[in-house]
């Protein structure tokens, strides 16, 4: 059996923050995972080094559950996105190992394929609801069957979702957060008319998704879903802010349009009450922030009972070894719903190369031993961290807002 010899901790910045934990076994046997907190990074970096990794050494590295109870329970102080951001990059590291140990994918460790691949969605976006189309329409033509449509709200100088490139999308722009302006009443008036204009030039046979990113409340929320009913979409993301899980239940009584919630929940318990309710119809945690496949897997286990599906969280700031991961589980769960696929920048291809390709609207993650995926220390080390915070955003009178 493999045991634990050493494990490092990796902060590159190759266009963005990354953390990576890299684990090696007495045999030689190594495995990745990824740590990344936007804006937070330092934080997570410095619980691994100084924390997690010294408990680590010598353990059996295929005793995946045991280590991460172990890790789990034996902090005592439980969940947070700290917490299982850390635990997320040792279990990932570990599956990524016992996976090479066997010579298999770990998708195949997970059950085998359930499917072709995992659908995923690119994310169209652009000042105007013109220009938005036209990125979407871009998107359709190189096969994605699903697309997030994102556009600038008239009035406002900027807002989440619009970048200045047209694929690529990185809002922790600064070393101190910028400050955004928000009006609900003019973002709820161009939503609609955005998805009206996708309708029209897109047609009916893509998915249309819309990201809210927890900026509505919940009766505001419900009025979005209603307005957006006719253009059928797959689903409204992130519609209020998920503390307060019961507010789900207010606007699934005024809504057919399907909810996904989730990227910043840690655990189960972010979630167990909008699932075993059916307040929500997909659940967007992911292997990184919600305590790496081995509690992924039982969140979507715990969603299946209630036709609950995944569509993971895929943003720039989740590194390659995340996607690897999610793929992994999304190709082996019988409930996966959609990916989300923002694609890197080069430079980041180039530090961690990796097997997953696209075809046909889909990823599928290879099948290399383990999560398919490396990291290039070399080039790491080429890219020192640099502080980026994510924005805020403030109402026009200045109250603080969600951004
Ligand atoms: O759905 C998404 O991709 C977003 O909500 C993210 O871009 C989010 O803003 C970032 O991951 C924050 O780090
Ligand atoms: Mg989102």
């Amino acid at each position: 059996m493999p045991k634990i010899a050493s494990a490092r901790v990796i902060v590159t910045s190759p266009g963005r923050n990354f953390v990576t934990l890299k684990v090696v076994c007495d045999d030689g046997t190594t495995g990745v995972g990824d740590a990344t907190l936007n804006g937070r990074e330092l934080a997570v970096a410095s619980y691994l080094a100084d924390h997690v990794v010294p408990c680590l050494i010598g353990r059996d590295a295929h005793r995946i559950e045991d280590i991460w109870q172990y890790l789990y329970k034996g902090a005592y102080w439980r969940r947070g996105p700290v917490t299982m951001a850390a635990i997320a990059a040792v279990d990932m590291a570990l599956w990524d190992i016992k996976g090479k140990v066997a010579g298999l994918p770990v998708y195949q460790l997970l059950g085998g394929a359930s499917r072709a691949g995992c659908m995923v969605y690119g994310h169209a976006n652009g000042e105007t609801i013109a220009d938005t189309i036209a990125a979407a329409l871009d998107y359709q033509r190189q096969g994605y069957k699903a697309i997030r449509l994102q556009c600038g709200v008239p009035g406002m100088a900027s807002t989440y979702g619009v970048s200045k490139d047209k694929y690529f999308y990185e809002p922790a722009d600064a070393e101190l957060p910028t400050e955004n302006l928000w009006s609900t009443a003019k973002y709820l008036r161009v939503v609609p008319e955005l998805f009206a204009a996708a309708r029209e030039a897109l047609g009916w046979d893509v998915h249309l998704l819309h990201d809210v990113h927890h900026r509505l409340t919940p009766i505001e929320a419900a009025r979005l879903g209603k307005d957006l009913e006719p253009y059928r979409p797959f689903w409204i993301e992130d519609a209020t802010p998920a503390e307060d899980q019961e507010a789900f239940r207010l606007i699934r009584q005024h809504t057919t349009t399907p909810l996904a919630v989730g990227e910043i929940f840690s655990s189960i318990w972010d979630c167990k009450a909008l699932i075993e309710n059916r307040l929500i119809d997909y659940i967007r945690a992911t292997v990184l922030h919600a305590g790496g496949i081995t509690h992924m897997r039982q969140i979507a286990s715990l969603a299946d009972l209630y036709h609950v599906r995944t569509g993971c969280h895929g943003a720039t700031d989740l590194s390659p070894v995340t996607m690897a991961a999610a793929l992994h589980l999304g190709l082996a769960i019988p409930n996966f719903g959609i990916q989300e696929y923002m694609r890197h920048s080069d430079d980041t291809d180039a530090v961690f190369p990796h097997g997953y390709r696209f075809a046909d609207g889909m990823l599928h993650p290879g099948d290399a031993p383990g999560l398919g995926v490396h990291i290039d220390e070399t080039l790491a080390a080429a890219h020192p961290y640099r502080r980026a915070y994510l924005p805020v955003n403030r109402l026009e009178d200045g109250t603080m807002w969600s951004w």
